[in-house]
């Protein structure tokens, strides 16, 4: 390929090139996770793999175990299978897919990440952020919406502030405005099939004038028989209807005022060197090499 000296002109910088890490929404599902340790930090882990289909394997002597622990062994015996015992060696790896150690033991730590290695593995060690194959992050979930917070490693306090500050900034209404057009979409694909093309092209544009011309309150009140007529009136007659013309009413949300909208905040606030991602996030380093087919996006 030759480039023009016009392509040349064209070409826009990254913001950042190296030294960050990969964002991704990591699908967990037919997946196993492999917590070894049971204390504070192993709870905080569940905290964060319980929101996707992973199975976990925990194991951690019962001595060890925090009480938050306890609670989510014991109500979602179904999720976690948890051993009363050490961690024991490299039969502990077979069929795991992705390892969290959290053990008040940094030799055994690295013995755990040396194996997950030679497995290749990816593993997240609590205590040493240097042999991390990813980082966990501060996170905000709403539903389907997840926002991950990341420092990469430099100011772990820091991404808990901004998470604050984030937080403020959304409406409330975010999670389940995205489910109802989950729903939608999902509506729209069996009505205008196909993948590509340009009835793919025109589905596209349609959604996107949706999104941009409502607020994201407008998306909750939508229900089944309004979904049907937003289709019926709007997409097959290639218009955007208002939520008033399909019965709703505008709600109050802080988008509506313009100083506070939810993008002015994001732009206003967030440093550029932010990891953020909406969409769940996992971010580490050696990902290419344990998957073989991304997904479609
Ligand atoms: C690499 C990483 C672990 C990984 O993912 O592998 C890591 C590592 C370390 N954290 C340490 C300390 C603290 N961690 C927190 C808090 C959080 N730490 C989290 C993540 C991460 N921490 C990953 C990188 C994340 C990123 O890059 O942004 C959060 C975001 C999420 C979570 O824990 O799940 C959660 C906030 C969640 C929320 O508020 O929502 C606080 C503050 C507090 O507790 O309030 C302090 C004390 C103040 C400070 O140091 O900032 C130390 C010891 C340093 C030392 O010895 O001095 C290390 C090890 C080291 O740095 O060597
Ligand atoms: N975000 C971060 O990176 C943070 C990391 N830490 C580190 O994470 C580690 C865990 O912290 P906590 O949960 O507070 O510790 P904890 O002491 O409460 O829990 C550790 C647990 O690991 C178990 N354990 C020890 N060896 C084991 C083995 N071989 N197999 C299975 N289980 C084993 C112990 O029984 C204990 O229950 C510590 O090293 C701590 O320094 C702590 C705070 C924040």
């Amino acid at each position: 390929m030759t480039d023009t000296p016009k392509d040349e002109e064209n070409f826009v910088k990254p913001a950042s090139v190296g030294g960050g890490s990969l964002m991704i929404a990591w699908q967990l599902k037919d997946r196993t996770v492999l917590i070894v340790g049971g204390g504070e930090v192993a709870s905080q882990r569940i905290d964060s793999v319980i929101g996707t289909d992973a199975h976990m394997v925990l194991l951690c002597p019962q001595k060890g175990l925090h009480p938050r622990t306890k609670g989510y062994i014991q109500h979602y015996p179904e999720r976690i299978t948890y051993y009363d015992r050490r961690f024991t060696g490299p039969a502990e790896l077979h069929k795991v897919d992705l390892v969290l150690t959290a053990i008040d033991d940094p030799q055994r730590s690295r013995d755990i990440v040396e194996l997950c290695r030679q497995a290749k593995i990816p593993v997240n060690a609590a205590d040493i952020p240097d042999l991390c194959d990813f980082f966990f992050g501060a996170q905000i979930r709403d539903g389907p919406l997840q926002v991950m917070i990341s420092t990469n490693g430099n100011g772990p306090r820091l991404s808990g502030l901004i998470k604050k500050k984030l937080q403020a900034g959304l409406s409330g209404y975010e999670g389940e405005a995205i489910t109802k057009i989950g729903e939608l979409r999902a509506q729209l694909k069996e009505r205008a099939p196909g993948v590509g093309g340009p009835l793919g092209r025109k589905r596209m544009r349609w959604m996107t004038q949706l999104c941009d011309k409502w607020e994201m309150a407008d998306f909750t009140q939508l229900d089944e028989s309004m979904m049907q007529t937003l289709l019926d009136e709007g997409w097959e007659k290639e218009r955007v209807p208002t939520i008033r013309e399909l019965g709703g009413k505008p709600l109050p949300t802080p988008s509506n005022t313009p100083s506070s909208s939810s993008t002015s905040i994001l732009s206003n606030t967030v440093p550029w060197s932010l990891g953020l991602l909406t969409g769940a996030a996992l971010s580490f380093a050696y990902l290419k090499s344990y998957f073989s087919t991304p997904p479609i996006p």
